[in-house]
This record gives C-alpha cells, sequence and structure tokens, in this order.
C-alpha cells in the first residue's frame, strides 16, 4: 500500500466498517501517521490521539461540537476528553476493526482543520 499523503487522506471519506475489518499493522500505522501533523501512536499501536489546551471550558466544547459534526459525516467517531475544564484530547481508533484503519487517518487528517481557541501562554 503506497502511504497517501496528508493532502490525499483530507480528499477522503472514511468508509463504513461492517464485519471483521482487518486493523493496520503497526508499521502501516507508523506510516500513515507521517501523514497528520501532531498525533501520537498508542503504546499498543491501536489508537492515535491529540492533545490541546483549550483558552477554556466552552472553547472545547465548541470544538467538540464541530467534531462531532464532522464525525457523524462521516460516520466515523473519536472518543472525546475534556478534563480539567480546558484539557481537551481526542483518540481514534476502528471498533470494528479493534485497532487502527484508514478511516482513522482520515478523521485525524480532517480533525487537524478545525480550529479551536487555545489558551495563550
Ligand atoms: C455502521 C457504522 O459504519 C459503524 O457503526 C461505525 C460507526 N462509527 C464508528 N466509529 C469508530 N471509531 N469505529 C467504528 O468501528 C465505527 N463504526
Amino acid at each position: 500500500m503506497s502511504t497517501p499523503t496528508l493532502i490525499e487522506l483530507t480528499s477522503k471519506k472514511c468508509v463504513p466498517c461492517e464485519g471483521d475489518v482487518p486493523p493496520l499493522s503497526p508499521d502501516e500505522a507508523k506510516a500513515l501517521l507521517e501523514a497528520v501533523a501532531d498525533w501520537s501512536l498508542s503504546h499498543d499501536g491501536q489508537r492515535i490521539r491529540r492533545e490541546w489546551i483549550a483558552k477554556n471550558f466552552m472553547a472545547g466544547i465548541d470544538f467538540f461540537e464541530k467534531v462531532a459534526a464532522l464525525a457523524e459525516s462521516e460516520g466515523h467517531h473519536p472518543d472525546l476528553h475534556l478534563e480539567g475544564y480546558r484539557n481537551v484530547a481526542i483518540e481514534l481508533w476502528t471498533h470494528a476493526a479493534g485497532g487502527l484503519t484508514e478511516n482513522d487517518f482520515i478523521l485525524a487528517a480532517k480533525i487537524n482543520e478545525i480550529p479551536i481557541q487555545l489558551k495563550r501562554h
């Protein structure tokens, strides 16, 4: 499989995951991770994660609302975390595969294009 670039990922659409979809191998996941800035691979290689420090609680909620709309349009859904009122984290994995698929990287690339109001230094 040639490794898609960021442009290719953002121009793709998540495909419905039904039944037993094989997860990506750690090497395939690492290759795809190159295309999406600021996301990291979990130690078990089964999910990808990105963190932000939002300006405030509502900035986190506003961001999640935009991410939720994207997830609904893609038919692929993230795990959303908002802790300590401003610490935002999103984790992506494909439940139907019990690990990562290209859908997760497509969604990560598109989430990277959603603005979030960040905490000033
Ligand atoms: C039918 C529909 O495609 C599936 O239920 C979708 C919904 N959203 C999903 N989101 C994620 N992260 N993993 C899935 O396996 C998944 N399956």
